[in-house]
């Protein structure tokens, strides 16, 4: 398996840039909250350590990850965000719900990113069981809220060049 004892959040192999000069929208969903709220911290420490100010952190919650899109096109009104991060957590239930969320919400997310021409970055778990998820939220397989931060900094900088 891929990810098998591996954090997919080391990151010391990569140089990342300073985030010191750019501003960031982080949108959170409220729906499995002992999981999207480590992802918000881990995000939220990625970038502050990466030099982030944490006035130029502006961060909402909505209600589910399928609001997630409407999240993010509400947060980039404000044009001086320079990337948006999307965090939410979609678990398998009995249904096929589940397929029509994480596919709404990963095309939902990419048509804010091309409307807006920023980087809409996608950190939502899509997991088969509450386990792979905390596994994912600062558990053996890392923080994918910490990889999303990363991502965005990322971003964000090749944006300015
Ligand atoms: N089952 C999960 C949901 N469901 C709620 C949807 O995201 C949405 O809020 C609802 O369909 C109303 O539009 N959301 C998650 O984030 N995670 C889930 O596991
Ligand atoms: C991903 C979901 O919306 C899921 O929690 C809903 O569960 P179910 O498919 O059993 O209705």
């Amino acid at each position: 398996m891929a990810t098998q004892n591996k954090n997919l959040s080391d990151f010391s192999h990569m140089e990342v840039a300073s985030a010191s000069p750019y501003r960031f929208g982080i949108v959170v969903s409220q729906w499995n909250a002992e999981v999207t709220g480590p992802l918000l911290e881990g995000a939220f420490d990625a970038l502050t350590t990466h030099g982030a100010h944490e006035h130029a952190i502006k961060i909402i919650q909505v209600p589910g990850s399928y609001e997630l899109t409407s999240g993010a096109d509400m947060l980039l009104r404000d044009t001086s965000l320079d990337a948006v991060i999307c965090l939410g957590c979609v678990i398998q239930g009995e249904t096929k719900h589940f397929d029509y969320i994480c596919s709404a919400v990963a095309h939902g997310i990419t048509h804010v990113a091309l409307k807006h021409n920023k980087p809409v970055i996608f950190g939502v778990l899509t997991t088969d069981n509450l386990q792979q998820a905390l596994d994912r939220a600062g558990g053996r397989h890392g923080n994918k809220g910490v990889e999303a931060a990363i991502t965005a900094i990322q971003m964000a900088a090749l944006s300015a060049t």
